[in-house]
């Protein structure tokens, strides 16, 4: 199979899809890569890296698009839409459920849209998802912190505190890879840390892990109002697997956060958990104040660290990557229930409920398709 790996355009998305490793291991199953000219300088891969890996290395990404599967990190800019053709088979970050736009594009193309968020084992969780999440967790901690000075909006509070002064809250709403790692940091800076989730099995499961270290909640809306309005920093961690994220705090509660206190929404890559984080911003204009308080809405948070995110990302997509490439689709997620699941669009449909749920669209089973 003939694989395309454009360079990313999204703002400081440093990250690349495939690094020389990966090429090496496509060309001995057989296949041949079209790497775009500097897509991977980023995260430290020349082009010449490419070359001695055995890729061929496009001058456009028109070019790059050509090939028969497009392997990404990012979901598809409007200026990649042109891209599109029918029978392309895309891998990629979509989170469909926040991008009407693309959605569109990819069904009136009839791509075979195959979305690394929804990939997902019997057990529920999400491989392909997994190791962004770690960063993003860890970063938003660390993000928070900054954002707390009195220099960068915040109220100039230390996490840690030091003796004799207390130390600042941390609450993180959502308690799965990014919440626990968002934990793990904001309790190694010396925060007082509150682990909010639904599921009364994950919360035992944090007790487990942290013990008295932290405090778990049941999340309701008014464990969440009281929660929000003591915290320094808040850090939204939701997931419905391929859904819209649900929007679990209101404008009234943050209009009761003391000024300064800083917001970091993960989770606005599927729309955000917070009422007030009504766009997503950049790596060059991270934050925007509302009601006084610092909003944090970065959609490709691991794009500013792309050396230890590009590794952790192609760790997880080369395997799955290599099944499409070797098999063509159709036979892969006919042996691979897993990667099945990760299917959003085909043929012209929506094939994932929750992205058909959140745009009114039909949905079509899978099962009528292949
Ligand atoms: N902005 C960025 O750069 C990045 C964003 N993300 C996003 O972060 C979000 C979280 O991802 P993961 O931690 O991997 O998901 P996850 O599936 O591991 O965890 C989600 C947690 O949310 C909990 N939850 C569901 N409904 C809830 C509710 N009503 N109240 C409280 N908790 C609830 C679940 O029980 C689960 O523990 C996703 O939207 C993901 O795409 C991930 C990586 C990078
Ligand atoms: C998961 C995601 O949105 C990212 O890594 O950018």
């Amino acid at each position: 199979m003939k694989i395309g790996i454009p360079r990313e355009i999204k703002n400081n998305e440093n990250r690349v899809a495939l690094t020389p490793a990966g090429v090496v291991a496509f060309k001995s199953a057989g296949h041949e890569v079209f790497v775009e000219t500097e897509a991977g300088l980023g995260s430290g891969f020349t082009d010449e890296q490419y070359k001695e890996a055995g890729a061929t290395i496009t001058s456009t990404a028109k070019e790059t698009w050509s090939q028969e599967m497009v392997m990404k990190v990012k979901e598809p800019l409007p200026e990649e839409y042109d891209y599109f053709y029918e029978g392309l088979i895309l891998f990629t970050y979509l989170h469909l459920a926040a991008e009407p736009e693309l959605t569109k594009a990819l069904i009136d193309n009839k791509v075979v849209g195959i979305a690394y968020e929804t990939v997902q084992l019997d057990n529920g969780s999400l491989p392909l998802l997994t190791p962004m999440s770690e960063v993003a967790g860890r970063m938003a901690s660390q993000i928070g912190a900054q954002f707390l000075e009195k220099s960068r909006g915040g109220k100039g509070i230390l996490l840690g505190g030091i003796p004799g002064v207390a130390r600042g809250n941390v609450t993180v709403i959502g308690g799965g890879v990014v919440g626990t790692n968002a934990a793990k940091i904001a309790m190694g800076l010396g925060a007082d840390v509150t682990i909010v989730d639904l599921s009364p099995e994950r919360l035992r499961e944090l007790d487990d892990i942290f013990g008295t270290s932290i405090n778990t909640v049941m999340s309701n809306p008014l464990n969440i109002h009281e929660a929000v309005k003591k915290s320094d920093l808040l850090i939204g961690a939701v997931l419905i697997p391929g859904a819209k994220a649900p929007k679990l705090v209101t404008e009234e509660m943050v209009k009761d956060m003391p000024e300064g206190s800083v917001i970091v929404d993960v989770a606005i890559d599927q729309g955000g958990i917070v009422e007030t984080v009504d766009r997503i911003t950049t790596h060059d204009a991270p934050t925007y104040d509302k009601h006084g308080v610092v909003h944090y809405a970065v959609a490709n948070m691991p794009g500013a660290v792309p050396r230890t995110s590009t590794l952790g990302l192609t760790n997880v997509t080369v395997p799955y990557a290599m099944q499409l490439a070797n098999k063509g689709y159709k036979k892969a997620v006919n042996d691979n229930a897993h990667l099945r699941k990760g299917i959003n669009t085909l043929d012209g449909y929506v094939t994932y409920q929750a992205v058909a749920d959140a745009h009114q669209l039909d949905f079509k089973d899978l099962n009528e398709l292949l």
